[in-house]
This record gives C-alpha cells, sequence and structure tokens, in this order.
C-alpha cells in the first residue's frame, strides 16, 4: 500500500521506517526541515535501537522516502498523522495545534477512499471533530483512529509486533477496517489481538493504559515511602507483590518516577478533559499519581544533601543518567534531568553524563555541566547519583569509580545496584525505599 506518514518524531520516524519492512511504500513528512534532511540521508535524529538498521533496509529498499512538503502526501491511501501532542503551557490540556495544523495541511491533498489514520495521543472527543472536518473538506475520504503504545527503547519491535491492535472507527464507515487490516496484515497473520470500536473508546483505550502505568509506578512508590519511613525494602516487598499473577512484577520498579514525552503529560491531560467533560472526581486519584511521583525528585534532591553532610552548595555531584530511560536519548520530562538541574539550582558543582542524552539535555539546559563518561563525571566527586539505570552504570566496578571520587557515597536512584557489593567496597550506599 502507498502511506504518508504526517510527524517524523520518536513515532513517527519509527513508524514510517517499519511500515516499509511490513511491505509498503512510504512518504514520511516533518515541517522540520533538518529532520527531514537527517532521515533522507538515512541518519535517526535521534536514538532508538535497531532504527539505524531498520531506516538503512528501508532506503535501500527504495519504498521509503521523506519530504518536507505536504503535498509529497499526495498519491497515498492512508495517511498516518503522528505529529506531537505536547502539554500546553500554563495548563494541563494537550496542545492540539499540531494535529490540526497537519490535518488541515493534508486535506487539500486527499482523494476520496483515502483514509488518515490518527497515532497521536489526543483527548478523547478530537477524532469525532476531526473526522467532521476530513469528510467536508475532502469529500470521500475518511478517519480512523489508531493509538500507538510503543515504548521508546523498544521502539522498532513494538511496532512491528505489537501486544494489540486498537482501530477506532466510525459507525458509518465501511472500508476503514478492511484498509486497517491491510496495513497491518502481517502483524494479523501472526494472532495480534484486534479491538475493533468507535472513536471514544479508541482515544480512551490509549489515555487509560497510560494512566494505568502511571498510576501501577506510583503505587510503588507511595509503598517506596512508607518503606522509608519503617526501614522496610520497597523492592523485596515488589517482588513479593510481583509473584501475584494478578499484579503481576513488571511497572513495579520504585525509584525516581516516570518522565518522558507521554505518561506525564497523558495523565494531565487526560485530567483536563475529565474536568472539561464534568467528570474530573472520576480522575482525581491522578492528581495524586503526579504528585507522588513529583516527590520522588524532591526526596533525591534531600538524600544527595543528605549523603553530602546537609548543603550541596560547592560539593562536586556525578549524575549518572539524564534520559527519561535506558536505551534513550529522550531527556523530555526526564526526572534524571530535573534532579541535575535543580542541583545546580542549589549551587551544586553538577558533572552529568549519559551515554545518549548528553546532546539532548543540552539543547534543553545549555548550563548544565557534562562529561563523556561516568568515570569522568565521578572525578573527584563528593557523592555519585545513579539517576538512569543504563546498563553500563549497572555494571560499574564499585572499586574503579571509588578510585576517582574524594568521598564514596552513592544514592541509587533506580535500585538498580546490588547494595552489599557497594557497601562491602566502602560506599556509603542509599536509595530510594530500600534500607
Ligand atoms: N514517543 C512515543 O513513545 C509515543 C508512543 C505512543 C504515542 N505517542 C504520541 O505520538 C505523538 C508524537 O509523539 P513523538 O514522541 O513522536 O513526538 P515528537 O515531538 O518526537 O515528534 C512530533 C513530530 O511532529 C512534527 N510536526 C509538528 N507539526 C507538524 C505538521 N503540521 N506537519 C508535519 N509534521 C509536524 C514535529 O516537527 C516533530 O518532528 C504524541 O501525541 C505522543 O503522545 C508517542
Ligand atoms: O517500573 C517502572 C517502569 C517505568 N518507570 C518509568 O516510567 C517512565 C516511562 O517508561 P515506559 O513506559 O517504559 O516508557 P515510554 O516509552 O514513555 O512508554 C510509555 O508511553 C508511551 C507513549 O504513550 C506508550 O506508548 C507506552 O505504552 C508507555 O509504556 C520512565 O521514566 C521509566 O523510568 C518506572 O519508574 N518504573
Amino acid at each position: 500500500m502507498k502511506i504518508s506518514v504526517v510527524g517524523c518524531g520518536y513515532l513517527g520516524a519509527v513508524h514510517a521506517a517499519c511500515m516499509v519492512e511490513l511491505g509498503h511504500e512510504v512518504v514520511g513528512i516533518d515541517v522540520d526541515e533538518r529532520k527531514i534532511e537527517l532521515l533522507a540521508a538515512g541518519t535517526p535524529p535521534f536514538f532508538e535501537p535497531g532504527l539505524p538498521e531498520l531506516l538503512a533496509s528501508a532506503m535501500a529498499s527504495g519504498r521509503l522516502r521523506f519530504s518536507s512538503d505536504i503535498a509529497d502526501a499526495r498519491g497515498a491511501t492512508v495517511h498516518f498523522i503522528a505529529v506531537g501532542t505536547p502539554q500546553r503551557e500554563g495548563s494541563n490540556a494537550a496542545d492540539l495545534r499540531y494535529v490540526d495544523a497537519a490535518v488541515d495541511a493534508l486535506i487539500p491533498h486527499l482523494a476520496a477512499g483515502d483514509l488518515v489514520v490518527g497515532k497521536s495521543t489526543v483527548p478523547v472527543g478530537t477524532a469525532a471533530r476531526l473526522a467532521e472536518r476530513i469528510t467536508t473538506g475532502a469529500p470521500g475520504a475518511s478517519l480512523a483512529w489508531n493509538p500507538e503504545f510503543l515504548r521508546e527503547g523498544f521502539a522498532v519491535a513494538d511496532t512491528i509486533s505489537p501486544d494489540r491492535l486498537v482501530y477506532g472507527i466510525d459507525a458509518s464507515d465501511t472500508t476503514a477496517e478492511g484498509i486497517l487490516d491491510s496495513v497491518y496484515s502481517r502483524a494479523l497473520a501472526a494472532d495480534t489481538p484486534k479491538v475493533v470500536t468507535d472513536f471514544a473508546t479508541a482515544e480512551l483505550v490509549k489515555v487509560s493504559a497510560n494512566a494505568f502505568l502511571a498510576t501501577k509506578i506510583s503505587f510503588i512508590n507511595a509503598m517506596a515511602e512508607v518503606a522509608e519511613a519503617t526501614g522496610a525494602d520497597v523492592t523485596a516487598l515488589a517482588d513479593a507483590i510481583g509473584h501475584d499473577a494478578r499484579i503481576g512484577r513488571r511497572f513495579l520498579n520504585a525509584g525516581l518516577g516516570f518522565g518522558g514525552g507521554c505518561l506525564p503529560k497523558d495523565i494531565r491531560a487526560f485530567m483536563a478533559r475529565a474536568e472539561e467533560l464534568g467528570v474530573d472526581q472520576a480522575l482525581s486519584f491522578l492528581q495524586e499519581v503526579d504528585a507522588i511521583n513529583m516527590r520522588r525528585r524532591e526526596r533525591m534532591v534531600d538524600l544527595a544533601r543528605e549523603v553530602v553532610g546537609g548543603d550541596v552548595s560547592g560539593r562536586r555531584i556525578a549524575v549518572l543518567g539524564l534520559a527519561f530511560k535506558p536505551n534513550s536519548d529522550d531527556v523530555r520530562d526526564s526526572p534524571a534531568l530535573d534532579v541535575a538541574v535543580r542541583l545546580t539550582e542549589l549551587g551544586a558543582d553538577v558533572v552529568a553524563t549519559d551515554p545518549q542524552a548528553v546532546e539532548t539535555a543540552r539543547l534543553r539546559k545549555p548550563q548544565l555541566a557534562v562529561a563523556g563518561t561516568a568515570m569522568e563525571a565521578a572525578r573527584d566527586a563528593d557523592a555519585v547519583l545513579l539517576l538512569t539505570e543504563w546498563q553500563e552504570y549497572r555494571e560499574i566496578d564499585p572499586e574503579e569509580l571509588g578510585s576517582l571520587v574524594r568521598t564514596r557515597a552513592i544514592v541509587d536512584g533506580r535500585n538498580c545496584l546490588d547494595p552489599a557489593q557497594w557497601r562491602a567496597a566502602g560506599w556509603t550506599y542509599r536509595a530510594l525505599g530500600r534500607p
């Protein structure tokens, strides 16, 4: 099939390359010319494992091109909308201006029979509004909502082999399901579960899934707060409750909490939308989910204070990790970057590092002092903070790191180190939620 993907960020660039892998012919479109230049040269504009190889083979197939001109979407029959829906400035609500602009720009290039497919995460009600605009502006074209559940760091595998496919389709649309089935024929042949529903349900599936995941993380972080007050160990607690299949161990990793371009802004936009709908009480628990999450960052700053003896001002602090999670260079609402910046503002002499996110962090926070490696960051440090659990940080030798620092003090913000090993090497080991 001929497909256009409008918006080539973390979601769209991966989606475009994966659609080629699934046998389609694809044009990726973005208003950011620098991004398009990089992609057209076969270079991903961000770090995502597996994407360089996938992009190279997609480009070599001759079935993938990129353009900054929306007119190049003409001729495709399926048009994915994958533009950003960030948090609106000064409000919790989603900023829909990019989605609106993308759809408006696309409309003049649609032909009868074309299907526009929404992938961006939007407040419930958006699809119905856009469908109206499309059917008026481009008679014979229609809209489906097909939310995306990929995780950064696993984006390629999650796109090619999703856990499920959700199609939000207008009841009067007789062709959309068949078109989407053709797009995803390989996943469907592998028995991927498919849920066909209305627009509102499809939109809600996405935000409620993220609300559930955020709640699960904040639940365990609330337990971490209680563990801290009692000397209990939240990691053992998570293992124990996680053995109950009804609970499950995944997404029960206590620590610095959730960040990124999705969970934080999605729960806030969900609350804002619920308020508009007059059902804000139903989601009031998400305020607490958000508050628990943000408190972890404050607690981390407090622990940094504690390990250096009370005042971080003028103290050398090594920060290992800036990305919001490992295997990503994404620093949007990153708890690690947030803590590094707060400590800098408190007068600490912070030197931060990350295997992939140093550049993205510096773009947002040019004042941040950075180092290329953990060993460089740790030189003469009064304390080391591990804030993103990259594998290479998990494997650090406490003796090697210890030979570089001024004081052997480490705060494990992700509960990813073995306390016994570090203490045996003479380190003061502190963590979020375990003794
Ligand atoms: N990142 C993820 O893991 C992920 C997963 C599932 C869903 N989502 C959702 O997907 C959407 C995109 O997220 P992202 O992380 O890829 O964001 P992003 O900021 O990385 O990418 C968005 C892209 O859209 C482009 N854009 C903006 N306006 C445009 C227009 N009018 N025409 C063409 N391109 C335009 C931007 O230049 C940018 O490259 C969001 O709604 C997000 O919530 C993201
Ligand atoms: O047990 C856990 C699991 C995750 N996190 C943190 O939670 C955040 C989000 O992690 P994750 O969900 O793995 O990353 P994302 O790539 O943001 O993916 C989420 O957001 C996407 C965008 O909506 C969805 O598509 C995905 O399904 C959803 O998992 C990160 O800061 C993690 O460090 C924890 O603190 N503890």
